[in-house]
């Protein structure tokens, strides 16, 4: 299904990417006003926190639910920030907007539940208010644009999304990992959908935040969504990936915002020679897969099997350590030639089974 988008019309200063920052979790009035107050100072247009915290396991700090969306309140009276929080069940949404919160967010474990989706969907029939769903925990991008086009279908048209990676088994130096391919993926297919990039739920510790908000920048991101506490080592939650509002400064204003427009001559000469090697890849892989068909045959005559694996592994081999050699990254070549393979195999299959 098509979504029908609306701009999110969000206030921005131009010279900076727009930035929604906040701790972690609501802990006490003081913790939020003070760090309300340092990064209203330092041009901050939007504050978060989380009310409701989802947590791993049971016994952590889960939110202080309501009494905290009042210190929300006080925050966006006395800065005159827009003020965002986490909904994952009606009740939530309700009491969010009672207390006037100015944008939702639906965290990575809602947006992976389609009941809980379609529970959030209806509770939010007839309002309009901003809604940013982050992707869900497992990298199924189905999943994210099914949550997407479950808010839609209820009337919400201001929506964005926020990626904050995804979780894996393998221990990487991310604490989820980034999969850049998905959001590129989403960007293709639904432009007009702004992105916003996490890059503390990310990178799980402070040190990769500058380098992840880069990548995200250079990615062409509308937005991002940093984690900030006045006094981070002390947090109730993620203390490892909360910066100081200062240091929060800091990096930003080290970031480098690139433009999207691509008008130059330069680029226009180089994206010619891409065509002409991009065609070239295209007869050379169409020949392969001649040269394939006509093995296929040999195979039908001599009552051979299709599937070769000496053979494929050899390939597999031969050409991942070819590929470092060029510069390029031995999993990525060994990714294209297994996809090149699944498509020679179902051309042999079909000379076979004839
Ligand atoms: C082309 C062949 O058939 C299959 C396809 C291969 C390929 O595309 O390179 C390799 C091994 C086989 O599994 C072959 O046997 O050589």
């Amino acid at each position: 299904m098509e979504l029908n988008l609306k701009p999110l019309n969000l206030p921005s200063d131009q010279k900076r990417p727009f930035v929604i920052a906040g701790p972690c979790s609501a802990e006490t009035e003081d913790q939020i006003m003070t760090t309300a107050t340092e990064l209203a100072a330092k041009g901050c247009h939007m504050f978060r926190a989380g009310v409701w915290k989802p947590r791993t396991k049971p016994g952590g700090f889960e939110g202080h639910g309501e009494p905290a969306l009042q210190w929300m309140k006080q925050v966006k009276d006395a800065t005159g920030m827009y003020i965002g929080t986490e909904v994952a069940t009606p009740e939530h949404v309700e009491l969010a907007m009672k207390y006037g919160i100015d944008i939702l967010w639906i965290g990575a474990r809602t947006s992976a539940n389609p009941f809980a989706m379609q529970a959030l969907a209806d509770s939010m029939k007839g309002l309009d208010i901003p809604v940013f769903v982050k992707n869900p925990v497992n990298p199924d991008l189905e999943l994210w644009i099914g949550a997407l086009e479950r808010l839609n279908a209820a009337g919400i048209e201001k929506l964005a999304v926020i990626h904050r990676g995804f979780s894996s088994f393998d221990k990487t130096i991310y604490r989820n990992q980034p999969m850049w391919q998905i959001p590129i993926e989403l960007r293709r297919r639904i432009p007009d959908l702004p992105i916003i990039c996490d890059p503390s739920h990310m990178g799980g510790k402070r040190e990769l935040i500058a380098p992840l908000c880069q990548q995200a920048l250079d990615l062409g991101v509308d937005g991002l969504m940093v984690e900030a506490h006045c006094n981070p080592d002390k947090a109730w939650s993620d203390a490892k990936q909360q910066v100081t509002p200062d240091v929060l400064d800091y990096i930003l204003s080290l970031l480098v915002v690139r433009d999207s427009a691509w008008t130059t001559e330069g680029i226009q000469q180089l994206r010619h020679e891409i065509d002409v090697l991009d065609n070239q890849l295209m007869d050379l892989l169409s020949k392969r897969m001649r040269i394939c068909r006509e093995i296929g045959q040999y195979k039908k005559e001599h009552n051979m099997t299709v599937l070769q694996t000496g053979r494929y592994n050899e390939i597999l081999n031969k050409r991942a350590a070819q590929g470092s050699l060029c510069g390029m990254a031995p999993e990525f070549v060994k990714q294209v030639f297994e996809h090149i393979h699944e498509e020679s195999v179902r051309q042999q299959l079909e000379i076979v089974g004839k």
